[in-house]
């Protein structure tokens, strides 16, 4: 049995992920951790009456050997150190972690051969959203990306919209986007700028999690579409990296990179 650890086990997709193990051959649920607990009985959250409940870092003192985190953009770096210092195989969710911190944290997991996977996103709609905008992006330089979300949502733009910004920014040719002389009458109206590519967020109730890729030619358009309409549709992913992060010896960015 693999023992983990789910960290932001009482958000929605921390509860997900404990689901998941529960229902995956071959993993244990073995502790779980989340700050401002109203109570750390296990029996509370339904969990097994061996099941550790952590509130802090510093009290985390586990057996697990894989550490999932759903938490949040201004935790997961320290999380996620926490993990790799204590030979936790990291599989991290949360979004946010700035590319100087990525590095860091593989530098670590390098020393120790520690594997990990850190994947913006889970879902597999998503991860092939990434790779056709990659290659579509070598042929349509234009582009904007649109990235809709619940309105619970604490970040933006989503991690996946920043990746997908990243993976265009890898093989289009620098070059000028739009009008030189535009100007906003209406402040941030154009969105976000990453190197040139404009992302927007909507943020509205009843919406999941969902994106849009644009490009324009001339006198045409493709338009790249992904749309996730229930938090299940990550599990599978999320299901992947816990049989592959045992078998790697490095921390891996993206799913599609241990597919
Ligand atoms: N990679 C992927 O496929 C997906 C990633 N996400 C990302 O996962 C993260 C969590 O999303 P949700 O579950 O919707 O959020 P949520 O707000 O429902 O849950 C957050 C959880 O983190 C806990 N938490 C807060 N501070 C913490 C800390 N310092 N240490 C440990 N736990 C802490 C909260 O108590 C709660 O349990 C977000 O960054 C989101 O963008 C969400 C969906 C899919
Ligand atoms: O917060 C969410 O919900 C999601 N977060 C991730 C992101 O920021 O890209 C993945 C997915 O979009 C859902």
């Amino acid at each position: 049995m693999t023992k983990v650890i789910v960290a932001g086990f009482t958000g929605s997709m921390g509860d997900k992920a404990v689901h998941l193990i529960a229902d995956t051959a071959g993993f244990e649920l073995t502790a779980v951790f989340a700050p401002n607990l109203a109570s750390t009985n296990p029996a509370d959250y339904g969990l097994a009456a061996d099941v550790q409940v952590f509130q802090s870092l510093a009290e985390i003192n586990t057996d697990a050997e894989i550490w999932i985190d759903f938490t949040l953009p201004s935790a997961v770096y320290a999380n996620t150190k926490f993990a790799i210092e204590h030979d936790i195989s990291p599989v991290i969710g949360t979004t946010g972690l700035t590319d100087s911190q990525v590095a860091e944290l593989q530098k670590s997991a390098a020393e120790k051969k520690l594997g990990g996977i850190i994947a913006p996103n889970f879902g597999m709609s998503a991860v092939l959203l990434m790779k056709f905008a990659k290659e579509a992006a070598q042929y349509f330089p234009d582009v904007e990306i649109i990235e809709m979300h619940h309105d619970h949502k604490k970040d933006a733009p989503s991690g996946t919209a920043l990746s997908t910004a990243k993976m265009i920014n890898e093989v289009r040719e620098p070059h000028q986007q739009g009008n030189p002389e535009e100007t906003e009458t209406l402040a941030n109206v154009r969105g976000g700028d990453y190197h040139g590519i404009h992302i927007h967020s909507v943020r509205l109730p009843g919406y999941v999690a969902h994106e849009q890729v644009l490009f324009g030619g001339v006198g045409e358009a493709l338009t790249i579409r992904q749309d996730s309409f229930d938090r299940g549709s990550f599990m599978s992913g999320v299901e992947v990296a816990l049989t592959k992060v045992k078998k790697i010896n490095e921390l891996v960015v993206g799913l599609e990179n241990v597919l």
